[in-house]
Parts: C-alpha cells; structure tokens; sequence
C-alpha cells in the first residue's frame, strides 16, 4: 500500500471533522417528512386530551363492579364531538370516542346490554371500573418527550405530532448538494443513440436520486465532458447554486484524462485526501474549497460512487444534520467469504431470514465495480475490514443499509 493510502477509519475521521452542523429552520408539518429534528418535541397536552370510550355502547357509574341483570334508566346520547355533560345516576348511550360525561366511569358495549324500553337498559355483563374507558394522557402525558432530536421524520411521527396539535418543529437545514459527473463517453439523454465508445450516464441519475433520500437538497446536477475548463464552469455554478457539498463522479484516478485534481488546485481547494485502501472506489479523493464548501470526487465506475456515497458523503451529511454516528449491525454471513488483505471491502449483499427465522446476510456474486446489476437486487452492505482474509460462514460482519436513513432492523448498540 502505497504511503499516501490512508485507511478508511483515518479518512472517515478527516471527512467528519470537516463537517459541520448546519443551522436550524422552522418546518411546517405537511413539508416536513424526512426532515431531521433539530429539537426534542415535548408534549404541551394530555393525549387522549379527554377521558372517552372505546367502544359504542352505555356508560355508567358505581361504586366498585355494577352486576350482569342491572337495569338503569337512559339519560342522554354523547357521541364522538359532544362537549362537557353531567351525568346523574342513569346510563348514557355513547359512541366510540366520545367524551365520558363527568360522573361516570366505564362503559358497556352495546351487544352486552339489551334495551327493554324506549329509555331503559338492562346490563348482560359485570361492568367494572374504568372499563372501556381511553383516560386522558394514558397514550401521551402532557410534559413527555416523544421524539429525540436527530431523528429523521417518518409518516408515524407526523401521526403523533399531528395528534398533539404541533403545527411546526424545528428542523436541521437539509445540505445543499450538487453533483457534477465528468466523462466524455457520457450520454444523458436516454433518446440519443449511442455512438461507439459512449455509454449512458447512470451515476448522475442515481447520485439525484440517492442524495435526497440521504436528507441532502440537490441544488445543481451537470454533466460535463473530459475538460477541465468545463469542469471548473460547472463547479462555479454549483457553488452559485448555493452547494455546500459538490460530489463529483470520475476522473479521479491516474489516466491521461483525470483532470479533477488539477482542476480543484485552480479553483483554490484544499486537497485533504486522495486514495484510501478500501475497495470499491480507492481513488477516491476529499477536497474543501474556499468557504467550506466540501468536495467528494467519487471514482468514476459504478459501483465505487455508490460505496463512496454510503461510506463518506453520508457521515458528512450526518454530521450536518445533527445526526449521532452510524453503526453497524453484526450479522452472519450465509456462505464463507475471502478477499485479499490491506483493503477495506464493500459489499453489494442481501439479508435473508430462514425458515427457521435466522436473519443472515448473503454477499452477491458480481462484486466487480461496474457490474450495477447486483447492486439492484442488494438490500444491505456488508464490510469486511482490511485486516480480514477470510470468513467461515456464520462469521459476523458489520451489515449497513443501503442509505443511512434505511434499514428495515434497528440499530444495535456500539458496544
Ligand atoms: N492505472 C490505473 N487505472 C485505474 C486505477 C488505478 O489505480 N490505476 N484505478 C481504477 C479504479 S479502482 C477506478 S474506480 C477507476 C476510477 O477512475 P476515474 O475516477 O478516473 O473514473 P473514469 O475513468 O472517469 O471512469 C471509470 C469508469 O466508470 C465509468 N463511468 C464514469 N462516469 C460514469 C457515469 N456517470 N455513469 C456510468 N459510468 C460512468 C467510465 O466510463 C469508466 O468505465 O479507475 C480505474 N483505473
Ligand atoms: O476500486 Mo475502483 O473504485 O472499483 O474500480
């Protein structure tokens, strides 16, 4: 390994080091799905905000059980939407959450009562306090912290601020993003025929799409040919788009025509690594230009720009979020795994469950950085430390999901 390779855990430290929080904004309800919480949310009010039933049928009252062949008179009907009643000593028809009408204490569902008058109810069943009765803040009690800052916002948690009458949350600004992919073999328009020797830019749309699954705002997406002046145009538009994170796909490595280097010296940015020993994407290269703005220069195959989204754009944009540090799950792997020595792998692979309920992970066949077919059947990625030859099956292997904001088990503890 070549000196100025660093390890993967070194150039993670350099990447999160250079990220910085970004500011908050206030999110209105309806906009802010996927959005991360910059503040815990503290309930203001009791939820249920009001004791009420749980069933359509009549609520009463008594001093401790009401016997199965009582027989009371119907005073009122309280349905869902009614306000502050009084109850006296009869039984009030109610329908399912409805305010329990002050003085009474449970109720009876209706196919346990029979009615034998126009105004009077016999009891089938023992009723016992409380019975049927959804008491006031026995699902949320009016001081409680429900949800953590740092949490990316999903439908359930818009469910529960929605219940609680929270129209706004104080959300992290989501990072600003562009993506510029260089290669003079690249065609974007899925219309134009192919020329020999041009392929179809795949990157470009993935990176598009990935990003703001990440929580990133994409700001500015270019494709520019093998050209450094074209390259640093489209790099001073994304700066004019506002981007605080440019990731770039290609031209990174040591052919004639991988001009990015060159490039970023002359628009004044600092290289702050290039090359890291993990495989996909070793040349990779991490740059900040003049105002802190980042740059991810993703080698150009397929492949390696995903693993360099995963393993080095997303903790950066953790970091800007406000979001803790990433950790993996230990999970077996299915079949025995080799690889070479020195270099971090990364790789496509795909959690099962077994007959027998066992969770596993499965590393694909088709690891080779171009081969994207694999990657559209892989629901997880599997790393295998640069330490590491060779793992027997059943071996535990850190299991990340296919985004940072994605994966269908929670986290386990970093211990
Ligand atoms: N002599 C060496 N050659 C290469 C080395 C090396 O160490 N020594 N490293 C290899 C590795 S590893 C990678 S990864 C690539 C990285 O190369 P670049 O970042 O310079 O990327 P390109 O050469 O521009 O492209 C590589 C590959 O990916 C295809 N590509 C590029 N952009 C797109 C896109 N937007 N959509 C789809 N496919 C894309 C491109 O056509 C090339 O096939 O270098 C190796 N070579
Ligand atoms: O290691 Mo490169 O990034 O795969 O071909």
């Amino acid at each position: 390994m070549s000196q100025d390779t660093l390890a993967y855990d070194e150039a993670l430290r350099i990447v999160l080091g250079a990220s910085a929080k970004l500011g908050t904004e206030d999110c209105s309800l309806s906009a802010c799905l996927g959005r991360v919480l910059a503040e815990p949310v503290i309930s203001a009010v009791n939820l249920p905000p009001f004791d009420n039933s749980a069933m359509d049928g009549f609520a009463l009252s008594g001093s401790s059980i009401v016997p199965a062949g009582t027989e009371l008179a119907i005073e009122g009907e309280q349905a869902a939407g009614d306000g502050v009643v009084h109850a006296g000593i009869g039984a009030w028809e109610i329908m399912t959450g409805a305010r329990i009408p002050d003085g009474l204490d449970r109720v009876i569902p209706v196919e346990q009562t029979e009615r034998f008058a126009p105004s009077r109810v016999r009891l089938l069943a023992d009723v016992t306090p409380g019975q049927n009765v959804r008491t006031a803040g026995s699902d949320v009690a009016c001081g409680e912290t429900l949800l953590d800052a740092g949490i990316a916002l999903q439908a359930q948690h818009l469910m529960l601020l929605a219940a609680l009458g929270i129209a706004n949350v104080t959300v992290t600004e989501r990072p600003r993003v562009a993506v510029i992919c260089t290669g003079r073999e690249l065609v974007d328009d899925p219309a134009q025929a192919l020329e020999p020797g041009q392929i179809r830019n795949s990157n470009g749309p993935f990176l598009a799409a990935r990003l703001p699954l990440a929580g990133a705002d994409v700001v500015h997406v270019e494709t520019v040919g093998d050209d450094t002046d074209a390259f640093e145009s489209a790099m001073r538009r994304a700066l004019s788009a506002g981007a605080k994170v440019i990731v770039t796909s290609g031209a990174v490595s040591m052919g004639r025509y991988d001009f990015v280097p060159h490039a970023l010296q002359r628009l004044g940015a600092q290289t702050l690594f290039h090359k890291v020993a993990i495989r996909p994407g070793k040349p990779l290269l991490f740059a900040r230009l003049p105002g802190d703005v980042l740059l991810f220069g993703l080698p150009g195959n397929p492949i390696a720009v995903a693993v360099g989204l995963r393993f080095f754009v997303e903790p950066a944009l953790r970091v800007m979020l406000g979001m803790p540090r990433e950790t993996s799950r230990r999970i077996a792997l299915v079949t025995p795994y080799s690889k070479k020595p020195r270099l971090r792998f990364h790789l496509k692979s795909r959690l099962h469950v077994d007959a027998q309920g066992r969770l596993g992970v499965e590393v694909l066949d088709g690891q080779e950085s171009y081969r994207i077919r694999p990657l559209a059947g892989a629901n997880a990625w599997a790393v295998v430390p640069a330490e590491v030859d060779a793992l027997p099956a059943g071996a535990l292997v850190d299991v990340y999901g296919v985004g940072h904001l994605e994966f269908p088990l929670p986290y386990g503890s970093a211990a």
